[in-house]
């Protein structure tokens, strides 16, 4: 099943900046661990804003809150989560 996930990231203004660049790093480095899965299969930065839209292809809404609960970031992550169906009319 595919998600879209709408993700507006609130770091906190005051985070230590040695606590924030690690913070990115290992957030980096489980965002590169679940597109290599094949289970985080887009991650686009929306132009302008410290947000992201990603889509997830997961077997469960289970396996989408593991999935994004494992982020690092996701503490401070708004999100909304959109179900995705095939478009009749979609020729992909
Ligand atoms: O920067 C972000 O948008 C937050 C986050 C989501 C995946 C990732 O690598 O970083």
């Amino acid at each position: 099943m595919l998600y879209c996930v709408m993700i507006d990231v609130n770091l906190p203004a005051d985070m230590d900046s040695a606590e924030l660049a690690k913070l990115k790093e290992v957030e980096r480095l489980r965002a590169i661990e679940l597109q290599e899965s094949g289970k985080f299969v887009h991650l686009w930065r929306v132009a302008g804003r410290m947000a992201n839209i990603s889509i997830f292809d997961c077997e469960s809404n289970d396996e989408l809150h593991e999935l994004l609960t494992s982020l690092p970031m996701f503490p401070y992550f708004s999100l909304k989560v959109v179900p995705l169906a095939k478009h009749p009319s979609s020729i992909k």
